[in-house]
């Protein structure tokens, strides 16, 4: 499988960022949610620009292209057009494109795609051509040929995503995604910020503090919930703004990959997540970590970084039950699931280093349920008095 998610093709493109792309708009305070989190970790917020307040320029901007949903059924007329005049209309090919994403997902990730089935099949096989997209991202700097992806090699995989968002896919994964993208309000940003990431994972092992440490999160994971959100859908009776539910979405991204790096310290090949800033405060370094010795001081800095990591678990939550009743599901399993990772690192002691924490088959049975039972309710009635407010 991994050579089919490894074919990285065609010329050069110079690296993207998303710093500096974008005027000021935001302040801290205008912020949902990590200010309190950045404050909780000690992080100065660069009176700059932090992280926290370039990612929100984004997710302003995510939400704000919702609202410009017509002029992309448009574009995807003209795709279909050109599909068809250039003799290509054979909706057969893309079916099985989707299909194979979909047979992707079921192999990578059984218990998402599950959760996929409960969505319309218009927007499962969407989100089937995004989770792919995102996992041969992924797998260029994490998979078995990691260590022959160069910037170059990276260049070249964002100058295809752009082939593809302009309509020229190279192979039927990037075709599913290209029809995707001209089906929903899926923007190029959070797709070109992954392969930032990526870039990201290739340059820099170490991460002085939790801003730097959130925008590596939002690279690698955040994006993820950007670029989902327009797929899945807002609940038509949500009264929640746009820009809550992404930002929502943005958290769970963030959530997630905080967990991920808790779970695996010590696997991560020389790199050190884990802010250099923090560590000292708490008396530990690198060596402490590569000495995988669990100590009080190592569990009480690993008490804190749990305690991060669950406050943005807590800010996602508060925008699962605002978006589309099909997709609530999925959301709230893959939520529940990743959040017990936590839990597992408490239950063995912070010792992240000789026992992966990991949510075994009992436990995932029973979240299944209690997701459910969490994804039947809408949106909150709390939610529309705020906001009407
Ligand atoms: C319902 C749901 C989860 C939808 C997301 C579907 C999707 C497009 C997933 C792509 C995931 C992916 C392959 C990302 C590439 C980068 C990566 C691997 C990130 C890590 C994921 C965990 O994977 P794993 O444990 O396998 O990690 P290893 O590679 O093995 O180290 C991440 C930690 C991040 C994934 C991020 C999300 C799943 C964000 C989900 C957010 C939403 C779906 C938004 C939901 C909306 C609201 C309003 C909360
Ligand atoms: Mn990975």
């Amino acid at each position: 499988m991994s050579g089919v998610l490894l074919w990285v093709v065609s010329p050069k493109e110079n690296a993207s960022s998303l710093l500096g792309l974008m005027p000021r708009i935001c302040t801290p305070r205008r912020l949902g949610f990590s200010s309190r989190v950045l404050a909780y970790s000690g992080a100065v917020v660069n009176p700059a620009r932090s992280s926290e307040e370039k990612v929100y320029e984004v997710v302003l901007k995510q939400a704000a292209l919702v609202k410009e949903q017509s002029t992309v059924k448009r574009k995807s007329l003209d795709l279909d057009e050109r599909i068809v005049t250039e003799g290509l209309d054979n909706w057969d090919l893309l079916d099985k494109a989707y299909d194979r994403c979909g047979e992707v997902c079921a192999e990578y990730a059984k218990t998402f795609y599950l959760g996929t089935l409960l969505m319309t099949p218009e927007r499962r096989r969407a989100v089937w051509a995004i989770y792919v997209w995102c996992r041969r991202t992924d797998e260029l700097v994490d998979g078995p040929n990691a260590s022959y992806i160069t910037p170059k090699a990276l260049d070249r995989w964002e100058k295809r995503l752009t082939d593809l968002f302009e309509g020229r896919p190279y192979d039927m994964y990037d075709a599913a995604l290209s029809d995707t993208v001209t089906k929903y309000p899926v923007d190029i940003q959070p797709f070109r910020d992954m392969v930032e990431g990526m870039r990201l994972d290739l340059r820099k092992s170490r991460y002085q503090n939790f801003d730097e440490l959130y925008l590596y999160c939002y690279y690698v994971a955040g994006t993820v919930g950007l670029m989902s959100v327009p797929v899945m859908g807002i609940c038509p009776e949500s009264s929640a703004s746009t820009e809550s539910v992404y930002n929502a979405a943005l958290a769970l991204g963030i959530a997630n990959q905080l967990t991920n790096i808790l779970r695996d310290v010590g696997e991560e090949r020389g790199r050190v997540y884990l802010p250099q800033d923090e560590l000292a405060q708490a008396g530990l370094s690198d060596d402490d970590i590569f000495r995988g010795k669990v100590t009080d001081k190592w569990q009480s800095f690993m008490k804190g970084q749990i305690k991060r990591a669950r406050m943005f678990f807590d800010e996602a939550e508060k925008g699962v039950s605002e978006l589309n009743s099909a997709s609530r599901w999925p959301v709230w399993a893959s939520l529940l699931l990743y959040r017990q990772i936590l839990d597992a690192i408490e239950a063995n002691g912070f010792d992240n280093f000789t026992k992966r924490a990991y949510v075994g088959k009992a436990k995932k049975f029973v979240s299944l349920p209690v997701a459910y039972g969490r994804a039947i309710i809408g949106p909150s009635k709390l939610t529309k008095q705020l906001v009407l407010r």
